[in-house]
């Protein structure tokens, strides 16, 4: 019996929509509250409310939609206290684990063996003077760096960044466009254009099922 807790938005079972995972059947455990407020999030429901679940109540109900590969996303998971815990939990419960994260609070002491998918929030999103950059320093090759795009803007600053920070010599990189705002087939034109080494990507989950909780 382990006597921490967290503050839990949803925990749903869908296809991961994003990153290098893309398509694995994925548990996704969504906790609640965030620092930010980048213009375009899609998952402002989970600002505020949730429910305490103790981990033995998470890691069951984890366990019950039977998939290997767990997505722990927010709001902003490591801004709970007991999240590092809770990753190496799962970690030790045998799962597939990986972390969406801001770029806005330290990355350097979760477990190693979660794959940590760190957003450097551009800007367009309001939120850019937040990055923790000393985050950069911490990458490993079995993590991922995602840019969301909200304009052309966004995404010159986001290619002069790789390209002067060597940003996917650390970890690959992800270009990722803010849904229904810039259009994908844009950012795949200018990616192409600049030759750029980074992975274009559309959220998958909202071409299946539009953009809603729980999936
Ligand atoms: C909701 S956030 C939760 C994790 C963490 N707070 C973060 O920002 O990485 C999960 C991912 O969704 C992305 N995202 C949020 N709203 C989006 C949108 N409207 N279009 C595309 N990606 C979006 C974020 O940039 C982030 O990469
Ligand atoms: N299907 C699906 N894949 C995702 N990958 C990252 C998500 C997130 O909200 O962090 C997400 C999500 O909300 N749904
Ligand atoms: S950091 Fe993530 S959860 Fe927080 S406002 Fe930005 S996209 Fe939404
Ligand atoms: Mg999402």
């Amino acid at each position: 019996m382990n006597p921490a807790s967290l503050r839990i938005t949803e925990i749903f079972y869908s296809l991961q929509g994003e990153t290098s995972r893309l398509g694995l059947p994925t548990v996704f455990v969504r906790l609640t509250g965030c620092p930010l407020r980048c213009g375009y999030c899609d998952s402002a429901y989970a600002f505020h409310g949730g429910k305490t679940m103790g981990f033995d109540e998470i890691l069951a109900e984890v366990a019950r939609h039977g998939a290997r590969t767990v997505c722990v996303t927010g709001g902003e998971p490591l801004a709970q206290k007991h999240s590092l815990a809770f990753l190496t939990a799962l970690c030790d419960a045998g799962y597939d684990v990986s972390l969406e994260t801001s770029g806005a609070l330290p990355i350097a002491d979760v477990d190693p063996r979660v794959s940590r998918i760190l957003d450097i929030k551009t800007p367009g999103s309001g939120e850019l003077e937040k990055m923790h950059w000393d985050n950069l320093a911490a990458l490993t090759p079995k993590d991922e760096v995602k840019f969301v795009l909200c304009d052309r803007a966004d995404y010159e600053w986001a290619r002069d960044l790789v390209r002067q920070r060597k940003v996917n010599d650390l970890a690959p990189v992800l270009f990722s466009p803010v849904w229904e705002t810039l259009p994908p087939a844009d950012l795949a034109a200018w990616v192409l254009e600049d030759h750029l080494p980074v992975r274009m990507q559309v959220q998958l989950h909202k071409i299946l099922w539009g953009e809603k909780p729980g999936v």
